[in-house]
């Protein structure tokens, strides 16, 4: 038997590692086979850890980028990992830069045995994830980093992603993965729906302000840009080389499939509908997603107030930095780390702010606040893996 139950019973009994807690606390519980988290060899070597990871979709970026983040924790070793047209070939095959790790082969969903995992990523198409999550063991902890299961209301999903929902038992005892405005469900949650990249950069600022009544419900205008990874790897027209680069692309104009995400996000702070305007944008850049949030204020408020506000609600959270006043976050500082970076501008028109927040839209975006998410259901400290700073330049 993995030592998973042991470990996430222990810290959960224990109340081990609360909101904002940033240091590493020792496991005393000698059921546990280790002498302290303090001493924990970090390896490489996937099977030389104690709790078994499956990764679904581990061929596509974001199951790489989990595999590039779980090299440096000294828990979550990947042991199962699938693939669908690069099944049957080895990871260093499809991504040469992961090859310092050993790594199981790429095998097809249908032919891996979930009873050797402790846990799964899943990172597949949304489309393709009910039906597979479906037939998953119970016992399993998942986070699934589609689409899939993010929308609670199944006419919204059937509406906005254009199929029949698949799993309808299931989406009732899911919980939203954005880590830390929920995170007290996350603690208890069996199965999680990672939040979309936009609608992690977009709620992490507005949800506190408008908690606060600090800012109007209506006309919220969201700006957002994305590198290209945001796409995905697979080979389409509109991703090429010359169809990115030298050039902006508008896309999803007055439909995205996000709206309903933070619009459901928003909403469920105010109590009544919060209605956006959404419009993405695919930029020359590989990693990468920033939002400008146009926003006005309540009356009486001073983006000061904003500023403050996002201060508080943050100052204990490692992942979400709100800059000095004046500073400008720029996609640039986040690069390749799990980091929100965020601040609050007033603009020349009276009554009104401009909110910037920029992620990677791979880390914070996917797969750092999925491994946020794991950290936390299986009770460990939820920076674990995830501290390593941006790459800059
Ligand atoms: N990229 C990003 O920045 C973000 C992505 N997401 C979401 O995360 C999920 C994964 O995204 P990403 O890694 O970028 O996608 P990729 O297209 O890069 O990878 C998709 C993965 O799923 C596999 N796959 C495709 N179709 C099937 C199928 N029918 N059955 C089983 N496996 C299949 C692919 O296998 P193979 O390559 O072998 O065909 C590949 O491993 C998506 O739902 C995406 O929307 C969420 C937030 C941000
Ligand atoms: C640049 C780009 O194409 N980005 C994707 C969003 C990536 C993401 O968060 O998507 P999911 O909701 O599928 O998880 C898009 O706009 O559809």
């Amino acid at each position: 038997m993995s030592s998973l139950s042991t470990l996430s019973s222990v810290c959960l009994e224990q109340g081990c590692w609360s909101k904002g807690e940033r240091q590493i606390r020792v496991v005393a519980d000698k059921r546990v086979k280790r002498p302290s988290s303090m001493s924990f060899r970090v390896s490489a070597n996937s099977s030389e850890k104690d709790i078994r990871i499956g990764l679904l979709g581990a061929s596509g970026y974001t199951g790489a980028e989990i595999v590039r983040l779980l090299a440096n924790h000294p828990h979550f070793g990947v042991t199962l990992m699938t693939a669908d047209r690069k099944a049957g070939q080895s990871m260093d095959s499809v991504f040469p830069h992961l090859r310092a790790q050993k790594l199981p082969r790429l095998i097809s969903v249908k032919d891996a045995d979930f009873s050797t995992v402790d846990a799964v990523f899943c990172c597949l198409p949304h489309g393709t994830t009910q039906e597979i999550i479906k037939g998953l063991p119970t016992a399993l902890k998942i986070v699934d980093l589609s689409a899939d299961f993010r929308l609670r209301d199944i006419s919204e999903y059937e509406e906005w992603y254009g199929q029949p929902h698949k799993a309808v038992e299931l989406q009732k005892e899911v919980v939203y993965g954005l880590t830390e405005l929920l995170r007290d469900d996350i603690r208890k949650a069996r199965l999680v729906a990672n939040p979309g990249c936009y609608p992690t950069s977009v709620q992490l600022p507005l949800v506190p302000l408008l908690k606060a009544n600090l800012i109007k419900h209506e006309n919220i205008i969201i700006d957002a840009k994305s590198g290209v990874s945001g796409a995905g790897r697979g080979a389409k027209e509109a991703n090429l080389y010359s169809e990115i680069a030298e050039g902006i692309s508008s896309y999803g104009v007055t439909r995205h499939r996000h709206v309903p995400e933070i619009e459901q996000g928003l909403s469920d702070v105010t109590q009544s509908k919060v209605t956006v305007s959404f419009t993405p944008h695919l930029m020359p850049m590989i990693r990468g997603m920033q939002s400008t949030i146009y926003v006005e204020m309540a009356p009486g408020v001073r983006t000061e107030d904003l500023h403050q506000q996002l201060i508080s609600s943050y100052e204990d959270e490692e992942f979400v930095k709100v800059l000095e006043e004046g500073v400008v976050p720029r996609t640039h500082n986040v690069r390749g780390s799990n980091y929100c970076f965020m601040n609050v501008f007033p603009d020349r028109i009276p009554g009104r702010a401009i909110i910037i927040s920029v992620i990677d839209n791979l880390v914070k975006g996917a797969s750092g606040q999925a491994l946020q998410n794991l950290n936390i259901m299986l009770g460990l400290p939820e920076t674990t893996g995830l501290l390593h700073q941006p790459l800059f330049p």
